[in-house]
């Protein structure tokens, strides 16, 4: 029978349709992505929430972040064991079943050395070689040995050190040689299981991640003990693994002399293999099913399609006729266990490999998933706090400043009271004591001296001495009110003003306190204000001419003043009643001609001091009165001249004096009563003013904390926005990677999620 070896052992059946190899490959390549990507975001999400927690403390908790980095680092460890993720058959068995030759043939050439006896000392692990060359590295060290050839390779391990049979030796093989390596399958040989003890060992060091078991035995025996043995210890620390048995040397069983006679012989020995091999695998393994048992249990020649692979290699036609009987059906056979090898081997690596890694990723895609859920909450809770913050703050500093302007309002009005109130005081208490300084005066006691030295040294004490007479006076009678007013109206601006400020600065004091209490200040410079004053102390008859015509000319006015409103319409009834009657006004009109005619005499007589007027009027005294009145009035008068020099001593001149300055000081204080009250009332506005800023200043600097903090508030808010955007992005495109690994779990592991 014609076997077609380029179809056999070519690549997939069809280029669109990939092997079952080849599917292990697009898988390892798109879990490989995700796992990069995987990488990438868990990476940038930790970098990221690094920034937000150095930003934002509070945000994120120390377990979250350990959390992230945790899973980059797993992830990154998954990437490393990715890429060395490959496909791996363990070949196992009694020494000398063939299970070099079985690697070989699989292989297409004679990598392995094969002979009989015991020739497999360790474990040796074929497998794609990265650089394209042929190289061996053995256990332990990290020294490529290069080989070229099988006769090579078993020089350079019987060349080695004498090596353990637990030792694993990896040998590298160009990929381009043969098709398994390209596509990642590993294959390892074992030495005999027959050789030695340490089963489980073998199976922890070695087997524990091989994809597919094969167990090869030698047809001319039945299965031993130890081999099932080992395989009971394999199905024990592996769940349900794949086991394939090839029974081998079909070839010479073919040729044994007894089955040429009778020809239905070998079907009968093969039936009795299959029976074994299915109570092995199924009733005592329970790895698989009976209708799975013919897709497990092979009866082939090794040695043939190894001799039959190198040969067409070489050129030579396959069946040369040196070998046995049944080879084609042999050949075929071996290429249906490479099939149904391929199917499972890509299957159960898919599923013990990526399954796992699968899983393994929609885990920390779920928890990052969790982890950025709970943050981006979290971040909107501080968001939504910080807003209400803002909210409410900006409402206080509204209300401060609706207030201060109020309470500005209020306190002007208050202040300009105050200060009006405080003029009025001033200036009636002023008055009062200009009223009473006669007695001021009178208490001055100093010696009086005439003499004009003496008297400026007087003058210049009793400057002194009404001052402060004055001054002591405004102060009890003012300063005690006037500060209790002070006191209260300060007390009221800090009432108002300390309720715009925050509970913790309301104990303030708007008087410095090193300052001395407030009090008001009165000046009073008499020295200056009467320097002016000059004293009259000669002496001047009261009863003298010139101070009869004064008093005469003033009771003349006084009349004439007295007349002139009597007359007047409105203050005369009678004249109000008969309104433009001639007669009373011509009578009137006379009285006025009279007056105004004695008033100019005098006037005269006073304008002249001299004797025109007195010959004048001592004329018409003699004329009216007669000599001897004279005599007796000029004998008075003389008397009374007398007597009134003789009383103008220095007592009455003090008195002179005191009189004098009284009326000067009066006239001169009163000049001064605007001036110094409105002096007292701005000491008052402004004491009260710069309490006022001081506290108006408080409030300012409490409102602009309050601004500073609505600005910090608005910086958090909208840097929380900010991250809270990046943290839902990243909790977003942690779904995007779980779809991504559902998609994969369906395309590869027949996983509907
Ligand atoms: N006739 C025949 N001989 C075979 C077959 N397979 C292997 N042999 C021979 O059996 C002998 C042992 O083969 P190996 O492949 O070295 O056996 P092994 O199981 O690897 O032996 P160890 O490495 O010692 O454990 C060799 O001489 C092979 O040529 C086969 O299918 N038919």
């Amino acid at each position: 029978m014609a076997v077609n070896i380029n179809r056999t052992i070519g690549f997939g059946d069809s280029l669109l349709t990939p092997s079952p190899l080849q599917v292990f490959g697009q898988a390892k390549e798109q879990i490989n992505n995700i796992f990069v990507d995987v990488q990438n975001y868990v990476h940038d999400a930790y970098e990221r929430m690094i920034d937000v927690n150095n930003l934002c403390p509070g945000v994120i908790n120390e377990n979250e972040l350990d959390s992230i980095l945790d899973y980059r680092t797993q992830v990154r460890g998954i990437c490393e064991v990715l890429t060395r993720d490959q496909m791996k058959v363990a070949f196992f068995g009694r020494t000398s079943n063939g299970k070099s030759t079985v690697i070989n043939a699989m292989l297409g050439e004679k990598v392995l050395p094969s002979g009989r006896g015991h020739t497999t000392n360790c474990f040796l692990q074929v497998e794609g070689s990265p650089t394209g060359d042929a190289y061996l590295i053995t256990e332990g060290s990290n020294e490529k040995q290069n080989i070229e050839s099988v006769t090579h390779l078993a020089h350079a391990l019987s060349n080695g050190k004498q090596l353990n049979e637990k030792e694993l030796v990896h040998v590298y093989w160009p990929k381009d040689k043969c098709r398994l390596l390209s596509d990642d399958v590993a294959l390892v040989d074992s030495p005999g299981i027959d050789v030695t003890q340490h089963l489980d060992d073998w199976i922890d060091a070695h087997c524990i991640d091989a994809d597919v078991f094969v167990l090869v035995v030698n047809t001319d025996s039945l299965l031993s003990n130890t081999e099932k043995n080992f395989f009971h210890k394999v199905s024990t620390n592996l769940s349900k693994p794949t086991i394939f048995i090839l029974n081998n040397r079909w070839d010479a069983s073919a040729n044994e002399p007894e089955f040429i006679d009778k020809f239905n012989s070998q079907e009968q020995e093969r039936e009795q293999h299959m029976e074994r091999a299915t109570d092995f695998l199924v009733k005592e393994l329970k790895v698989c099913t009976p209708e799975e048992v013919v897709s497990r249990v092979f009866f082939i020649s090794a040695k043939e399609v190894l001799q039959a692979r190198v040969e067409e290699h070489n050129g030579f036609p396959l069946n040369n006729g040196v070998l046995a009987d049944g080879f084609d059906a042999r050949y075929l056979e071996f290429e249906e266990f490479e099939r149904r090898f391929e199917e499972c081997i890509s299957k159960s690596a898919i599923k013990t490999k990526f399954l796992n890694h699968s899983q393994q990723g929609k885990h920390i895609v779920k928890e990052m998933h969790k982890i950025m859920e709970t943050i981006y909450k979290r971040i909107q809770e501080q968001t939504n706090l910080k807003t209400c913050q803002k909210y409410e703050l900006q409402k206080k500093l509204n209300v401060i400043e609706q207030q201060l302007i109020s309470i500005t309002n209020q306190m002007k009005m208050k202040i300009q009271q105050m200060v009006d109130d405080v003029k009025d005081k001033v200036s009636k208490a002023l008055n009062d004591e200009i009223r009473r300084l006669s007695v001021l005066v009178d208490e001055f006691n100093l010696p009086f001296q005439p003499e004009e030295l003496v008297l400026n040294v007087y003058k210049i004490e009793l400057h002194s001495h009404v001052e402060a007479g004055v001054v002591s006076n405004l102060r009890t009678r003012l300063s005690t009110a006037l500060a209790k007013h002070i006191d209260q109206c300060q007390k009221e601006m800090i009432d108002k003003m300390s309720t715009l400020l925050p509970d913790d600065e309301q104990n303030i004091n708007v008087t410095n306190p090193h300052r001395e209490p407030f009090e008001v200040l009165f000046s009073l410079p008499c020295d200056n204000l009467c320097d002016d004053f000059h004293e009259q102390l000669e002496f001047k008859f009261s009863w003298g001419l010139s101070k009869l015509v004064t008093r005469v000319l003033t009771l003349v006015n006084w009349s004439h003043n007295q007349s002139r409103v009597l007359l007047s319409p409105s203050h005369n009834p009678l004249t109000s009643a008969v309104d433009g009657s001639f007669n009373s006004f011509d009578q009137n009109l006379a009285v006025e001609n009279n007056l105004s005619m004695i008033s100019r005499v005098v006037a005269a007589s006073v304008g002249t001091q001299g004797t025109m007027g007195g010959l004048v009027l001592a004329g018409l005294m003699l004329k009216t009165v007669g000599w001897r009145l004279i005599i007796a009035t000029g004998t008075i008068y003389g008397v009374l001249y007398v007597y009134e020099r003789l009383s103008w001593t220095t007592k009455a001149k003090e008195r002179e004096f005191k009189r004098q300055y009284v009326e000067h000081a009066t006239t001169k204080l009163r000049s001064i009563v605007i001036v110094t009250s409105a002096y007292c009332s701005h000491q008052v506005q402004q004491e009260l003013s710069t309490s006022f800023a001081r506290l108006f200043q408080l409030v300012n600097e409490s409102a602009s904390d309050l601004d500073g903090e609505m600005t910090n508030l608005d910086r958090e808010i909208s840097m929380l926005t900010r991250f809270s955007e990046v943290a839902e992005v990243l909790r977003n495109n942690s779904d995007l990677r779980k779809v991504e690994y559902e998609r994969f779990d369906e395309t590869f592991l027949c996983v509907q999620n």
